[in-house]
């Protein structure tokens, strides 16, 4: 065991570099599943047990906002299965207050969707300082063609959003980027539409929703292979159902990238969701020569869950991502420039400009947090050229409150040859609550 992460009050976390990571872990539940179970299954008719949920701040800001609108659900903790009292698709109440999304993205966008089409019910959507700076005119622009009413900040962009219930209409409806939280908004506002209604993807982007929306019996058929379209034939009650969560690959790829760059180290990561639309990550590690070994493949609840064990290699090539790519890793780019500053030669990101309307400017904050540390790194409007062979040096580093900065700080400061101390690196409690105590344990 490190003696050297010593947590203090103000969550300026302390991390002396050297050794290496040795060992098993579990990383914690699918945080877009969690979302998606608790969603879903609130406006199911019957019960839902949902084992895997992840207990951490996201996943918590959707249950309190269902609870809110009058679903009973059960207390969310590490290793227990969590029961959901679906209220049916004409159920949710209107709430007597603001719902507070907190820091969720994906439950202020999705919320939205499900909301729309509840006739005469007015509802407000807030969020913490981070959320009320997201678009959100992505997700009211299409629901309005569908019939929605939603108002906001900066003509219905920002939060606070309000929105009065009404009954929406299908529509065919092309979304202008590859974004699973449109696609799943307007698939959960066609629910309860007039009539059917079709998402064109310009390419795919996460499928939870699709595969999880069948579980629960809906009416939905799939076209095409790349940029697919889904259409949604309102006209039948979504049905309680048992949902298992798998690991989260975001999560997982923190393991990933430091089993791989950091020397000696062998960690098993296990029970990790592969859903094909997830695994950019892997196609980048493979490319890149990491020494990666897939165990144990196999299926579970409707999506493909396996084990990886992750050993140090000593020369990992230089990557490009594109825009192809991008949807299939787009929550893993903060670390996958971590790996880059320790891989040979030039990396360079294009097709990266959604990074900058998530928690924080992603491609702004990881430049000017690793600059600190020495990093050779050039932004660009839509990505980053990074260059490899670095040695990086210890700095005062500041996740900014976004949870994937934090974790790919830590990594990051682990191979620095000095002491490094990360400032508000409790952020990380947005997905994993356990990263730092799990980083502490497999440490050797
Ligand atoms: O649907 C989801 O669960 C998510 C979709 C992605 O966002 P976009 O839909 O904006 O690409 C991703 O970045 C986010 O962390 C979770
Ligand atoms: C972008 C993220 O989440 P959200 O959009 O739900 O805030 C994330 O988890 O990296």
């Amino acid at each position: 065991m490190h003696l050297s992460l010593i947590e203090n009050p103000s969550s300026l976390r302390d991390i002396t570099p050297g050794g290496s990571l040795i060992g098993n872990v579990k990383v914690p539940g699918d945080k877009s599943i969690s979302h998606r179970s608790l969603l879903f299954s609130a406006v199911a008719e019957g019960e839902t047990t949902i084992e895997g949920l992840l207990p951490a701040e996201d996943p918590i800001s959707t249950a309190n906002c269902l609870k809110a609108m009058g679903v009973k659900i059960s207390p969310i903790s590490k290793g227990e299965i969590v029961k959901v009292q679906g209220v049916g698709l004409d159920g949710l109440n209107e709430p007597d207050d603001v719902l507070d999304c907190g820091n969720s993205g994906t439950t202020m966008r999705l919320l939205l969707g499900l909301i729309v089409g509840r006739e005469g019910r007015h509802f407000v959507l807030t969020g913490d300082n981070s959320l009320k700076s997201r678009p959100m005119k992505r997700v009211g622009h299409p629901l309005k063609m569908m019939g929605a009413h939603v108002n906001g900040r900066a003509k219905g962009d920002f939060a606070p959003i309000s929105i009065v219930g009404k009954q929406l209409h299908g529509a065919v409806i092309g979304t202008p980027v590859a974004s699973a939280q449109i696609k799943s908004a307007i698939l959960l506002a066609a629910l309860t539409a007039e009539g059917s209604t079709t998402v064109i993807e310009p390419a795919n982007s996460r499928d939870h929703t699709e595969r999880m929306l069948k579980a629960f019996g809906a009416n939905l058929e799939i076209s095409g292979e790349m940029g697919r379209h889904i259409t949604l034939k309102p006209g039948v009650k979504l049905k309680g159902t048992q949902i298992v969560v798998p690991g989260d690959i975001s999560s997982a790829a923190f393991w990933l990238i430091a089993g791989s760059i950091i020397p000696k180290s062998d960690i098993t990561i296990e029970n990790i969701g592969l859903n094909p639309t997830r695994t950019g990550i892997l196609e980048v590690l493979d490319n890149m020569g990491a020494n990666i070994q897939l165990l144990n493949k196999r299926e579970v609840a409707g999506e493909p869950v396996g084990d990886i064990r992750v050993t140090y290699s000593e020369q990992l090539k230089s990557f490009t991502l594109d825009n192809e790519i991008m949807p299939r890793l787009i929550d893993e780019v903060p670390i996958l420039i971590v790996a880059a500053c320790f891989c040979d030669g030039i990396s360079q990101i294009t097709g990266a400009s959604e990074l900058r309307i998530k928690e924080t400017d992603r491609l702004q904050v990881m430049t000017r947090q690793l600059k600190k540390m020495g990093a050779k790194i050039e932004e660009k409007a839509d990505g980053l050229t990074i260059n490899g062979s670095q040695s990086l040096h210890g700095a005062n580093l500041d996740s900014e409150s976004d949870h994937r900065i934090a974790m790919s700080l830590g990594i990051a400061s682990l191979l620095a040859d000095s002491n490094s101390s990360i400032f508000r690196s409790d952020a990380a409690s947005v997905s994993y609550p356990e990263f730092w105590s799990d980083l502490e344990r497999l440490r050797n």
